[in-house]
């Protein structure tokens, strides 16, 4: 039995990949085998004793503390593309918005309940309104994963233009994009030529302030910036100053702070991306399975930190194994399951970065279980083993 706890509401629906005879699902949980969260910051709780593996239901990782995951062997998965249809709309409408004065204008008509003709009022009032059409226009989309392609097949179809950034382009995301997107070199020739930009990359130690002052100084003046991936990808106070220079004309972001509150030009929506029905389902459901597929078999899907690998379950044990990507460890391996007379029926064995994972399927298994354990945890720089029955 495994105890799963969630750190954030998770779509019952999701939850429902767990079967109750295997797993017990307890948001106060001591010490569970398994997380699944959302945005819950795990970098302010101590990692449990007993934890195998982490599941983010979304895209976002920043959230958790990845290399103290990976020193203590524990996979850190996260649900790709599951939620990008819902960011893309809302990223549509942030669009809309910061062209059109729709939420100002809006908030004015409703200041007009106490007066005595209205649609005067309205008709006389509404050209402090008035905001530019996309069509035709250009916007640079930074960063072409799931949400990017997405973002710029849209706006296509939209009839704008469409130039995009992304020195990683996988070839996934190759398959999906659009060949009328132009390609940026680089994100200084993007910003010089876009009248809306909206950014969609993780934030990380190498993206944090992305918008940072000279980043804005190539921008060009009058653009209309969207942020729904990370409030750090942009330096605030620079912001503020390319808002003052009339660099930036209005700012949309999904991630508030105190500082970002009652600034002109500035609109900012409660993380709303990923709160849709939809995507809340799917993915629970798919954090789901792949924390329950790595607790049953050590299979591994979708981790940000582990290679992915997968062996189909024939019904043998199997001994799942994760250390430091380094030579000779197969050799260490191999000798520790000669001790113990064990033949291997199958095994896989793949890196990623500074981490490396086996799954080593067992025609047998020694008498003293608990022995052949000690001895592969005796290898220096193995990090986890796991016997699975
Ligand atoms: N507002 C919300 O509720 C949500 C926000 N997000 C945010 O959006 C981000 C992107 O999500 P997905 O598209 O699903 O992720 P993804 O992993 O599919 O795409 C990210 C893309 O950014 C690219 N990239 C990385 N560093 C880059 C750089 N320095 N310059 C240009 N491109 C770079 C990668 O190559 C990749 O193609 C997430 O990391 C998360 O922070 C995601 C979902 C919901
Ligand atoms: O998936 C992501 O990266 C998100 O930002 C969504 O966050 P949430 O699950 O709505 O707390």
């Amino acid at each position: 039995m495994y105890t799963i706890r969630t750190l954030n509401n998770i779509s019952q629906t999701g939850l429902g990949k767990l079967p109750p005879a295997e797993f017990t699902i307890d948001p106060e949980a001591a010490n569970p085998e398994g997380i699944i969260l959302r945005s819950f910051d795990m970098h302010q709780m101590e990692l449990p004793e007993n934890l195998l593996g982490v599941a983010r239901a979304g895209a976002g990782t920043n959230n958790i503390p990845i290399d103290k995951c990976s020193e203590r062997g524990i996979p850190v998965f996260n649900t790709p593309g599951a939620n990008a249809n819902a960011v893309k709309e809302l990223v549509l409408a942030g669009l809309l918005v910061s062209s059109r004065r729709i939420i100002d204008g809006a908030a004015w008509v409703q200041s007009l309940k106490d007066n005595e003709d209205v649609e005067k009022a309205v008709e006389a009032g509404k050209k402090q309104f008035t905001g530019p059409e996309i069509a035709g226009k250009t916007l640079g989309v930074i960063g072409l994963g799931a949400i990017g392609v997405q973002v710029a097949n849209a706006a296509l179809d939209l009839n704008m233009n469409v130039i995009g950034y992304d020195p990683f382009l996988t070839l996934e995301s190759a398959w999906h994009l659009s060949a009328s997107v132009d390609k940026a070199e680089t994100l200084e020739e993007l910003v010089s030529q876009s009248d809306y930009i909206t950014i969609h990359i993780p934030l990380n130690d190498k993206t944090r302030h992305t918008f940072n002052q000279e980043l804005f100084a190539a921008t060009k003046k009058g653009a209309r910036l969207l942020n729904f991936a990370r409030g750090g990808l942009v330096d605030h106070e620079a912001l503020k100053d390319a808002i003052e220079k009339g660099i930036i004309a209005r700012y949309i972001t999904d991630f508030p702070t105190a500082e970002l509150l009652g600034i002109e030009n500035v609109i900012v929506t409660p993380h709303l991306g990923a709160s849709t029905p939809e995507s809340e389902e799917n993915c629970a459901e798919m954090a789901a399975v792949e924390l329950r597929e790595y607790l049953r078999y050590g299979n591994i899907r979708n981790s940000v930190n582990f290679p992915g690998c997968i062996v189909p379950y024939s019904g043998k044990p199997r001994i799942a194994i994760s250390h430091s990507n380094i030579v000779n460890m197969i050799g260490q391996l191999g000798a520790v399951f000669t001790k113990h007379h064990i033949n291997i029926d199958k095994m896989v064995n793949n890196s990623k970065g500074e981490l490396a994972y086996n799954i080593i399927v067992c025609d047998n298994l020694p008498e003293d279980e608990n022995q052949l354990i000690q001895d592969l945890y005796a290898i220096p720089s193995v990090r986890r083993v796991r016997l699975l029955k």
